[in-house]
């Protein structure tokens, strides 16, 4: 199977109401010539005006959370999927290494935001990865092991049939130093034959996305690998000029 090539990009806390105007003006220029599928999620405030300057090309708004609770509610700061939906988010970040570590999010909370992001039409981008102590102690595989089995066991399967996966060694996050090619390539056959184990044509079909220091340099390389289904790009995504070579470097 033929899987078409992703790029997200992941803001953080970053941007403000200019950054966001200028990215979409310059991504409405360049996305013509863009061939893959690409996203870029954005924080809470400007999905909607990000969607909106995007709305006549085929580069879709996301955010970088969302609520586990469906429904309205008295949930103080909470933000559910139905409202980033209503703002024209199409995809969402879940589980990221950042909110997992910084956040307390566990295995468990990252199965119910993923259900809450498909029960709201939206797509959940969720993240996997080791950290450098794990890698180091040679544990890379039972940590994605342990990772993608609380995916498999938690969610329904329109859930995982629908979901994108991003791994992200959280040694490489923001650190300039992005996997190699053979790593990233190697940990993400890993990765799709645990999700095989489960269900075969799931794993054919699912968009395994790499993250930690994509740059418009090593993407291609990157994305040799064919089990490399694009990129979940954070810091390199903020500018609409490395965003754009890198969806370049897509070949
Ligand atoms: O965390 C990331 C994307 O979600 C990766 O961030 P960097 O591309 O800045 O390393």
């Amino acid at each position: 199977m033929t899987r078409r090539k992703f790029i997200a990009g992941n803001w953080k806390m970053n941007g403000s109401v200019g950054q966001v105007d200028a990215f979409g003006r310059a991504l409405v220029e360049a996305a013509p010539s863009l061939d893959c599928d690409l996203a870029v999620c954005v924080p809470f405030v400007y999905v909607e005006r990000l969607a909106r300057a995007l709305e006549s090309t085929h580069v879709a708004a996301g955010a970088q959370d969302l609520s586990s609770e469906v429904d309205p509610g008295a949930f103080t700061g909470e933000i559910n999927g139905s409202m980033l939906a209503e703002c024209g988010a199409r995809y969402v970040v879940v589980g990221h290494s950042e909110r997992r570590e910084m956040f307390g999010e566990t295995d468990d909370i990252v199965v119910a935001k993923a259900e809450a992001a498909i029960a709201a039409g939206l797509t959940p981008i969720v993240c996997i990865g080791e950290s450098l102590e794990q890698r180091e102690a040679d544990e890379t595989e039972n940590v994605l092991a342990r990772q993608i089995g609380a995916l498999t066991r938690g969610c329904e399967r329109r859930t995982l049939e629908a979901m994108v996966l991003a791994y992200e060694p959280i040694w490489a996050i923001g650190t300039g130093r992005s996997a190699t090619p053979e790593q990233a390539q190697s940990v993400h056959a890993f990765v799709r034959s645990q999700i095989a184990n489960w269900d075969a044509t799931i794993a054919d079909s699912l968009p395994i996305l790499y993250g930690g220091s994509v740059k418009p340099d090593n993407a291609s390389a990157l994305f040799a690998g064919a089990d490399v289904d694009g990129a979940l790009v954070g810091g390199a995504s903020l500018k609409a000029d490395s965003f754009v070579d890198i969806a370049r470097a897509v070949i």
